[in-house]
């Protein structure tokens, strides 16, 4: 859904704050430490992926203060990417955070889980951290690939977080065998069943990487005026048969392989949670060989064929939140950027610390707010 008004209780900076956004572009500016990217993560929690810094909700709650709350009000695009319709009823999501515990509600309605948020709300940040996607570690990219299937696809979350559980239980395991606290013959049960949940995450990543890679491979295209070609692969970290159900016993076996090594280690070596995104440009893997500039524009399409990835799943583009990228970018790319997500209605919030760092024609069709201290306000020269 697109958002028409947000209301902030006790979260970050923030005490009691409500601000209306247009569906279009919306721009927040001001000084540095006010408040712009809280907001932006306040967004990002109502798509029930987390805090894309990976705060954790304690940390979220503003000072001295019990509970956090957000809710916003919407309506849902009226079919495929088309505009909000003011036909359709308007939608209430809310969450809050209090006493260690988190709930959120739809209408009114009580969600099971958290990523039952994904179902109305989607979000695709892109913050300057983003921009060394190509260079950074294989955890920054598996990331990315984790928040976006885990908005795609709700099982996708679930299979992910109980794969991650089960990863840390092990680890625990083979710290206590270490230890001579448990037998070797405790992992190997444990490893059936995590093998199984292994594979069933591997495969969803792999179909995943699957619909992502040629839409990021065409958005590549058009940013190098056809003159470079990107692929994407999904880099296991073991070696995995062609057929799909022989996964689990190729996992099994690889980790009854290297199970000295991991009780020495203490940690499991191998798996989807060591796996990477491959990156090749014209053939070349551009993690060594492409120039800086190439590696923004690489970053640039996997963010831009993760908005139109989701809006094919969700009917729906997600709301995208630029915090703080427009300055870090050249003109050109910035161009680039805003030219493709005018392709479609979609909703975005920009932070900025200057008006300045933004095209003219964007800022005059964008509705303009000041960031200061905790408080918005709306200002007038804006669109
Ligand atoms: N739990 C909290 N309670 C109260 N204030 C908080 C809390 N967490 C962070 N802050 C305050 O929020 C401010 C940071 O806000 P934010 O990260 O949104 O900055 P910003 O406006 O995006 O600035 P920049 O341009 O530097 O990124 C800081 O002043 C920090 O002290």
């Amino acid at each position: 859904m697109k958002i028409q008004r947000l209301e902030l209780t006790q979260f970050r900076n923030y005490a009691e704050m409500a601000v209306d956004l247009q569906p279009g572009v919306n721009i927040f500016v001001g000084p540095n430490g006010q408040g712009k990217t809280n907001l932006l993560e306040a967004v990002t929690l109502l798509s029930g992926a987390g805090s894309h810094r990976d705060a954790k909700d304690a940390e979220m709650v503003k000072w001295q203060a019990a509970f956090y709350r957000i809710v916003a009000q919407g309506r849902p695009a009226a079919g495929n990417g088309a505009a909000t319709s003011p036909d359709l009823p308007a939608t209430t999501v809310e969450l809050a955070f209090g006493q260690q515990r988190k709930w959120a509600r739809v209408n009114g309605r009580k969600l099971k889980r958290m990523n039952e948020l994904a179902q109305t709300v989607n979000t695709v940040v892109f913050s300057p951290e983003d921009l060394s996607l190509v260079k950074g570690s294989p955890g920054q990219r598996r990331r990315f690939l984790d928040r976006e299937l885990s908005q795609a696809s709700p099982a996708y979350h679930q299979v992910l977080v109980h794969y991650q559980r089960m990863l840390s239980q092990r680890n625990a395991l083979l710290k206590q065998i270490r230890n001579q606290l448990a037998k070797v013959h405790d992992i190997e049960l444990w490893d059936e069943q995590m093998a199984r949940c292994g594979a069933t995450l591997l495969a969803r990543r792999l179909d995943g990487v699957a619909r992502l890679a040629p839409k990021a491979r065409q958005i590549y295209r058009s940013l190098s005026a056809g003159k470079e070609e990107l692929e994407i692969t999904y880099g296991s970290s073991l070696p995995l048969p062609a057929d799909r159900a022989a996964w689990p016993t190729a996992i099994l076996r690889h980790w009854a392989m290297s199970r000295e090594e991991e009780i020495l280690r203490q940690t499991t070596l191998t798996g989807p949670h060591r796996d990477d995104l491959n990156l090749y440009l014209n053939g070349r893997d551009a993690r060594s060989y492409a120039s800086q500039g190439q590696q923004r524009s690489i970053a640039l399409a996997l963010k831009l064929s993760e908005v139109q990835l989701i809006a094919s799943i969700r009917q729906e583009p997600p709301i995208v939140l630029l915090d703080d990228v427009m300055s870090e970018l050249d003109p050109l790319r910035r161009e680039q950027l805003l030219t493709e997500l005018n392709q479609q209605p979609i909703q975005v919030i920009i932070t900025t610390t200057h008006l300045q760092a933004l095209p003219e024609a964007l800022i005059r069709q964008s509705a303009i707010f000041r960031v200061y201290e905790g408080k918005i306000q709306r200002d007038p020269e804006g669109g």
